[in-house]
């Protein structure tokens, strides 16, 4: 299930966005005391993460993690989680818990098995995950070109996959389709007139592992909002 949110400026996208977050992170705070969720990297959310930094939350009670994570150096450009933290840990969220999903330079066996425990003990499910979408229709690290999509979209899956993506650089760590399906609320956030027809494709097919998004469009319990601006 999935609806459709248009903004006509990426500023008013950002902000609304951040206010309802930051609404949905408020009521699983006072619900249960904390509250997690997961951000997407990539070129589009960094207007959003200054909005959402910006907000007056028990941040201290909250958990921030990414969706997926490239296996390069976090004070690489390509790195997610030097993006997170140059634009989302700051403001009022400089005081928020950050789950790491790089570990070290080597990603071995272990780590990936110390990081599924830690992340079905700490975080699992979340409260609130925003989604990006590339042009091929993957989000997270769910890459159709990869060989372990029948994986990273089966019901029975680890929470978190090794991905090696064929057309598009380093290896990855992305949370699972399972994993990720849990979500308590599922926001895709994408501009642009090009992402805009990567979206009208993607909802008039039906192959999941052609385009990974199609997975949450299509299953009826997840209710994915999209917010798009030009
Ligand atoms: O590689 C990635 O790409 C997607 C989409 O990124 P964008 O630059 O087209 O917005 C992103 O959601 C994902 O987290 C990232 O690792």
């Amino acid at each position: 299930m999935f609806k459709i949110n248009e903004f006509e400026q990426r500023q008013l996208l950002d902000e609304s966005l951040a206010d309802k977050v930051a609404e949905l992170l408020t009521a699983a705070v006072e619900s249960k005391g904390k509250a997690s969720i997961a951000v997407s990297g990539g070129s589009t959310p960094k207007g959003f993460f200054e909005a959402l930094s910006k907000k007056k939350l028990a941040w201290q009670a909250i958990t921030i993690t990414l969706a997926d994570e490239r296996w390069v150096d976090i004070k690489s450009s390509d790195s997610n989680t030097k993006l997170v933290h140059e634009n989302l840990l700051q403001n009022e969220a400089v005081n928020a818990n950050f789950f790491h999903l790089k570990q070290g330079d080597i990603f071995s066996e272990d780590t990936l098995a110390d990081l599924n425990l830690a992340a079905n003990q700490q975080l699992l499910p979340l409260d609130v995950l925003i989604l990006g979408m590339g042009e091929d229709g993957h989000t997270a690290s769910l890459f159709p070109c990869s060989d372990e999509i029948t994986q990273c979209l089966a019901q029975d899956s680890d929470a978190l996959i090794k991905v090696t993506p064929k057309t598009a650089p380093y290896q990855r760590i992305s949370f699972s389709f399972a994993a990720l399906a849990q979500s308590k609320h599922t926001f895709l956030h994408i501009s642009g007139a090009s992402k805009k027809q990567v979206l009208a494709t993607a909802i008039a097919g039906q192959d999941c592992r052609e385009m990974p998004i199609r997975a949450f469009l299509q299953a009826p319990d997840v209710n994915t909002q999209i917010y798009w601006a030009l």
